[in-house]
């Protein structure tokens, strides 16, 4: 004989004489009730509420019902499939699961016939409402009361009638932290499950993380963890982030998260908690799509963070971010709504005529339904051109969803554009998914390298764009979208559709406007956007400006930069992070080795090289060590010791940029000083 019946024998009797002193106004032994169900039946006492009580209690009315549905319509909807989910898992053990409201009343359930009869005697059953006021300790009445996950195990209730009851419940939070209802699974007493409870938790994490990414659909989550191998699970903490920066909201992991951290929410800035700034964050998960980023924690240590997004993962407005920070976690939206919203045709708008030209005549076409298609090399702006034109039309506060043709295998281009119906190919979600199309329905759908879409995509698209309907794989409804169009890509579609590739009906549809963006190298405002991007990136790090030699900045705007802008912010980033705490101007130093090789855009036999160092030594003019023609031969010594203080007047006696030009060691350095006294 197992042991298990005895230890339940032995707890029923504890329990028994537990109600016997309760209820003749004593007070039960430590070791015979939890005090969170002695707090519970002390609540029911209070309220006047008789143990004994065995008339039914009738369930609320039809309207309520539905009244309380319709309220809880987005709960309802997530939680009847999670719902099924659970009860697929414990089918034939005499279960129910069951939805409650923020008031107790259930609002769904699913059950074994034989338990379900059973239950409904005691109105277990839609429309009944069990909170503690009503039916006494009990699973979802005393869950909503404690706000905590609780089992209520037979004696435990406070109504005699309940007492073969075995209730696990959890409350549910949405997304800003306010109770949104209750799931529980309720069974007979002495039909004892194990793990209910931890199933009952696993079901709210479920649904939880449901409720906060359908609230924050439209914005940036950043979804975290200490170990990569958590992110995409459960136990990941999420942060939304409003495309202008603001923090909206944080799931129950990342509360928990920040306060173990002894941070106050309200007060606390994101940039108090990752090193680097919101805008850096976004960039280097926009640099590899679904990867995850490591990065530094001020308090120590470090964490990964994955930026998931229906926008392209950009700031609508990174000087702003930056200097913000993104404060947490404002409970409303702010200010989305009120500024226009960066980039826009304006922002962009630095100083080079090309580039004004381009802009000027997106300008002309925004707000009309002419498709434009922005064609550029790689890295020149064509994604932000596209926000840029979706933030300056009317459909500014629609979605911008953008989708990259090339990036994505070719298999998958069918069901991320159209979506797909429920079990509709192997491995689909069974809810079926919402292709881009129907996503940026209101707003702006940007296909980025169209030119790499496959013939077959083409025929499909043509057709959504012709019929303005979209079909998901799997399904045989139409769903009529309205949606803006601007595609991009780095090669001459014409050329495309001259060989072939590219179909002509659907070249003349998509090319209302063409655009072709400037490379960087024609660009004769490269000053100008070597200032923006040194703001954006450096705003939030220093107190006094980080500025750029003049050396560089001429460099900067001789080279040929055959990655564009990406590459100038990836160099500027660089050069940004090789900055030591006490210096605030880039020099040559601070460049990445890669620019001094030779310019793959330029033929003519010279490299380009920063600053016009010496071909022989790389060394720059200020240092050159080469004796005056007729000077008398100097020592090693001499030579090192006249090196060191040129370069100690070049950098204005900095001590750690003389070195890391000289490539010694701070240490060796003062060394070295020290003999020139
Ligand atoms: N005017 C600008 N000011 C500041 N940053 C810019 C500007 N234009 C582009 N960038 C930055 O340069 C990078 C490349 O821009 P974007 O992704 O728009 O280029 P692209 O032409 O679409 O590139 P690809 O063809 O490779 O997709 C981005 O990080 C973007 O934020």
């Amino acid at each position: 004989m197992t042991s298990f019946p005895k230890l339940r024998d032995a707890r029923e009797e504890r329990l028994a004489l537990a109600r016997e002193r309760f209820f003749r106004d004593e007070m039960p032994e430590d070791d015979e009730l939890s005090p969170l169900i002695l707090r519970s039946w002390e609540r029911c006492r209070d309220s006047g509420l008789d143990h004994r009580i065995s008339q039914a209690i009738d369930p609320a009315g039809r309207s309520r019902l539905s009244e309380s549905r319709e309220r809880s319509a987005r709960l309802l909807e997530l939680g009847s499939g999670v719902m099924e989910h659970v009860f697929d898992q414990i089918r034939a053990s005499g279960s129910m699961v069951l939805l409650a409201d923020t008031d107790g009343m259930i609002i769904h359930s699913l059950g074994d016939a034989g338990f379900v009869d059973r239950a409904e005697r005691v109105s277990l059953q839609p429309g009944a409402c069990w909170s503690e006021d009503v039916r006494g300790t009990n699973g979802i009445g005393t869950a909503i009361a404690e706000r905590l996950p609780i089992e209520v195990l037979g004696a435990e209730h406070y109504l005699d009638k309940n007492i073969f009851l075995a209730c696990n419940a959890a409350p549910i939070f949405d997304a800003r932290g306010k109770l949104a209802g209750v799931f529980d699974i309720s069974g007979d007493y002495r039909n004892p499950q194990r793990h209910t409870l931890g199933l009952v938790r696993l079901s709210v994490q479920l649904l939880e993380k449901r409720l906060f990414e359908g609230e924050f659909s439209n914005d940036i989550l950043l979804a975290f963890h200490s170990r990569p191998e958590y992110i995409g699970s459960l136990q990941e903490g999420m942060i939304a982030v409003s495309p202008d920066g603001a923090v909206l909201g944080l799931n129950p992991v990342a509360r928990d998260w920040f306060a173990g951290m002894g941070l106050s929410l309200e007060a606390a800035d994101l940039s108090d908690i990752f090193r680097p700034s919101l805008g850096v964050i976004l960039d280097r998960c926009k640099a590899a799509p679904n990867s995850m980023v490591r990065l530094d924690l001020r308090k120590g240590g470090e964490i990964y963070v994955q930026a998931r997004s229906q926008r392209p993962l950009a700031l609508a407005n990174p000087q702003v971010v930056v200097e913000q920070g993104g404060s947490l976690p404002h409970p409303v939206r702010q200010g989305s709504h009120t500024a226009a919203r960066e980039p826009n045709l304006d922002s962009l708008c630095t100083g080079d005529e090309r580039m004004q030209r381009a802009l000027q005549r997106a300008r002309r076409i925004a707000g009309k339904d002419i498709p434009l298609l922005v064609q550029g090399e790689s890295g020149v702006g064509k994604e932000i051109f596209a926000q840029a034109f979706h933030n300056s039309g009317p459909r500014a506060d629609g979605p911008f969803i953008a989708l990259n043709c090339a990036a994505i295998p070719e298999n998958l281009i069918e069901s991320e554009l159209f979506g797909y119906a429920g079990g509709a190919f192997t491995g689909a979600r069974k809810e079926g998914a919402i292709g881009k199309v129907q996503q940026a329905h209101g707003g702006t759908l940007f296909l980025d390298e169209i030119g790499d879409m496959p013939l077959p995509m083409q025929t499909r698209l043509l057709r959504v764009l012709q019929e303005r309907c979209v079909t998901p794989v799997g399904s045989m409804k139409t769903i009529p979208v309205d949606i803006s169009l601007v595609c991009a890509t780095h090669r001459v579609l014409r050329e495309a559709v001259a060989s072939g590739e590219f179909r002509e009906d659907l070249y003349y549809r998509v090319n209302g406007l063409t655009v072709t963006l400037p490379a960087l190298r024609e660009r004769t405002d490269v000053a100008c956007l070597v200032e923006r991007i040194l703001k954006a990136e450096t705003a939030s790090l220093r107190d006094t400006p980080i500025t750029i030699g003049a050396d560089v900045m001429h460099f900067f705007e001789q080279y040929a930069w055959p990655g564009n802008i990406r590459q100038l912010q990836s160099v500027i980033r660089v050069a940004v992070a090789l900055l030591d705490d006490d210096e605030n101007v880039i020099e040559a130093v601070h460049l990445p080795e890669e620019l001094f090789g030779a310019d793959p855009h330029r033929d003519d036999a010279e490299p380009i090289r920063p600053l016009q160092v010496h071909k022989e030594t790389n060394v720059p003019p200020l240092m050159d060590t080469s004796p005056a023609p007729n000077a008398a031969p100097r020592s090693l010594d001499e030579i090192e010791l006249e090196a060191i203080a040129a370069v100690m007047r070049e950098v204005g006696g900095n001590v750690s940029a003389a070195a890391r030009r000289l490539g010694i060691s701070r240490n060796t350095l003062y060394r070295k000083l020290g003999k020139i006294g």
